[in-house]
């Protein structure tokens, strides 16, 4: 398809039509009522934009750094697993379109693709998303190949005790097609996520590996001084796009708590409810480093494959471009929070 599309809910709408209904309602769920999803969207609409006028510059810088890597706008690829659901090519299209657009794709341990094939293709940086299993040796044997195969961070998922009950998808009756599996492990094996973990277990894979260990699902100023107290790199305020616990806080209501929590000690970014460029430009107002993407991600990927992920960094890149010159931020280091305001109306 060549139809080239201005916003990311035009890909959302293309994408609707295109996708297997079981698809698309696994996606596009929450958990409970969705209270969580419906308000990680909304609570955008409560921020907006002190614009700064008259503020020279050319084209403004987008690119920033995470952890030291180069990226070449702050948002980057949310850790989504079971890609081959939206196109055949699955995660071997969006890390491509990911490179594309020189920003940083973050691999699920629940891909259709195993990790190694994943690095294999790769035009960007990658880090890998580690769910914590039930045997420990699940995750231990994941993170041991994901440094093997050249990723340069791990992600935990710590918002995952259980799986969130997704009951859109639940009530639809709806279930996943038999050969989308999960690549990183053999058939005989059917990882469980373990509610027995403590924060402990960053001190356990400290042991595994000398990679970067950032923290996935942090909603508050108290985990947020656990999360440093045991060592983490990086802090991803998050509530899994309102899959997990139903009612937790919207992810840009948390942010302003965590990054004030973090004292700059960490690097904090945010994912949930980001769909345009100034949604990124409210995030980088208020702390966040970079943002990810999952369910604009796919939709891309759903429409066009490498090319629609590409296509929708492209989108993003364009609108928080304009967003910046309009509000007079030469780069991404001048959105800072005085030019954010909330108005509750
Ligand atoms: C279909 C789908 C699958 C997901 N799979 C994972 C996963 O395997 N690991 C993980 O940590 N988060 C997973 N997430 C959560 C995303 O990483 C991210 O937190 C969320 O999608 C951000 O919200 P957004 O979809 O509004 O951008 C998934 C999300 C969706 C929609
Ligand atoms: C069993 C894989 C779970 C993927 C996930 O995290 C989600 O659907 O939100």
């Amino acid at each position: 398809m060549d139809t080239q599309y201005i916003q990311t809910k035009q890909y959302e709408e293309a994408a609707r039509s295109l996708v297997d209904a079981a698809a698309w309602c696994y996606a596009e769920s929450g958990c409970g009522n969705e209270q969580t999803l419906r308000a990680n969207i909304a609570a955008f609409e409560h921020l907006y934009i002190r614009p700064r006028m008259l503020v020279p510059m050319d084209a403004p810088d987008l690119s920033t750094t995470v952890l030291g890597t180069s990226i070449s706008l702050p948002v980057m690829a949310a850790p989504v697993g079971f890609q081959q659901l939206w196109h055949p090519e699955g995660e071997r299209a969006s890390v491509q379109g990911t490179g594309q657009a020189q920003t940083l794709y973050v691999a699920s341990s629940s891909a259709t693709t195993s990790l190694e094939e994943i690095a294999g293709r790769v035009c960007s940086p990658l880090w890998f998303q580690l769910y914590l299993f039930e045997p420990r040796s699940l995750s231990a044997q994941l993170v041991q190949r994901a440094q093997q195969a050249g990723y340069q961070a791990i992600v935990v998922t710590v918002d995952t005790p259980y799986y969130g009950r997704k009951e859109r998808f639940w009530r639809n009756q709806y279930s996943l097609p038999e050969h989308i599996r999960k690549a990183n492990f053999s058939d005989d094996v059917d990882p469980m996520v373990s509610s027995t973990f403590d924060w402990g277990v960053f001190d356990w894979l400290r042991t595994l590996t000398d990679l970067p260990l950032i923290v996935k699902g942090i909603l508050t100023a108290e985990d947020t001084c656990k999360a440093i107290e045991h060592g983490v790199a990086a802090i991803v305020v998050s509530n899994h796009g309102g899959r997990q616990l139903d009612a937790a806080l919207p992810s840009i209501v948390a942010l302003p708590e965590v990054v004030g929590a973090a004292r700059g000690e960490v690097e904090v970014y945010l994912d949930g409810g980001i769909r345009t460029g100034t949604d990124v430009f409210k995030a980088l107002a208020s702390g966040a480093r970079a943002v990810f993407i999952g369910r604009s991600l796919l939709w891309g990927l759903a429409v066009q494959g490498a090319e629609g992920v590409n296509q929708i960094f492209a989108i993003l890149r364009e609108e928080l471009e304009y967003a910046m010159v309009l509000s007079g931020c030469p780069d991404v280091n001048c959105i800072t929070s005085d030019l954010l305001k909330e108005c509750n109306w």
